[in-house]
């Protein structure tokens, strides 16, 4: 279980202030918000890329910035957003390097660690991509193989910044679909960053809405996914219906 209470950070002129919210394990939290509203900051100050101003991430119950480097590599993963592959690696081999944090300065990956990067491509539907080059991937195939890397010291908490960032509308279901059965077959659990109210509505347990460095809203998403909220937070004026038990957001002039 991951809990961030009182998470403060600034960047000069910006600052994220008091933000709260916990994700169990198991459940998939989205934080949702405009451009520049905070949310990467959030995410990567709970990683630790960022240092907050107090201590205020906890993954079930212990301060998770106060542990060695290799303990937290192995309670969270992280998969920044997407980005261009330098070389072509095979895909086994990119998905192996998830290791490096746990491996000697001059300790090679083994036979163990292969068969163990090639269960995670198994577990997200890829296994096939293992031989290919990762710079022959279309963008939903590369951000399942970065989301396998993350996934192979298996962590308790996994943290996605934007995973469906240039993804065509298939392959956004694809990859959210994955991480949600994912988060529900191995208890992990998940914290990601959202630009679609209607995606996060759909593939998420919790909205953690966020507008100016701070949390404006938290809870399930027929609770947050609301007319008032999304006008406040968007500035733009909406009509939220519920359809087959789901909240789906249209504009509305
Ligand atoms: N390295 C940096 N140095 C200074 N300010 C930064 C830096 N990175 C981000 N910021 C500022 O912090 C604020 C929050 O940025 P952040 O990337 O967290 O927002 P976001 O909600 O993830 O945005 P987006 O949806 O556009 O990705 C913005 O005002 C941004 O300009």
């Amino acid at each position: 279980m991951l809990e961030v209470k009182g998470l403060e950070f600034s960047y000069g002129e910006f600052t994220i202030s008091g933000v709260t919210f916990s994700v169990g394990k198991g459940e998939v939290a989205v934080l949702l918000g405009p451009n520049g509203s905070g949310k990467t900051t959030i995410l990567k100050a709970i990683y630790g890329l960022l240092k907050p101003r107090a201590r205020c991430v906890y993954v079930d119950g212990a301060d998770f910035h106060s542990l060695p480097f290799r303990r937290r590599s192995q309670l969270a993963g992280y998969v920044p957003q997407s980005h261009h592959p330098p070389f072509p690696y095979r895909v086994i081999d990119v998905v192996v390097t998830g290791f490096a944090p746990r491996l000697g300065l001059f300790q090679s990956p083994g036979r163990g660690h292969y068969e163990k990067a090639l269960e995670k491509l198994r577990l997200l539907g890829i296994e096939r991509l293992a031989e290919r080059p990762y710079t022959h991937l279309s963008g939903g195939q590369l951000q399942l193989v970065l989301i396998a890397r993350a996934l192979v010291q298996e962590p308790q908490v996994l943290l996605l910044d934007e995973p469906t960032a240039h993804l065509d509308f298939k392959n956004q279901l694809r990859v959210l679909s994955t991480v949600r059965r994912l988060a529900k077959a191995s208890g992990v659990a998940v914290l990601m960053t959202l630009h679609d109210p209607n995606l996060a509505a759909a593939y998420s347990d919790k909205i953690i809405v966020v507008k100016d460095g701070r949390v404006v809203a938290v809870g399930a998403p027929r609770d947050v996914i609301k007319d008032d909220i999304i006008r406040e937070v968007y500035g733009v004026s909406v009509k939220v219906l519920e359809v087959d038990g789901r909240v789906v957001v249209l504009p509305h002039d």
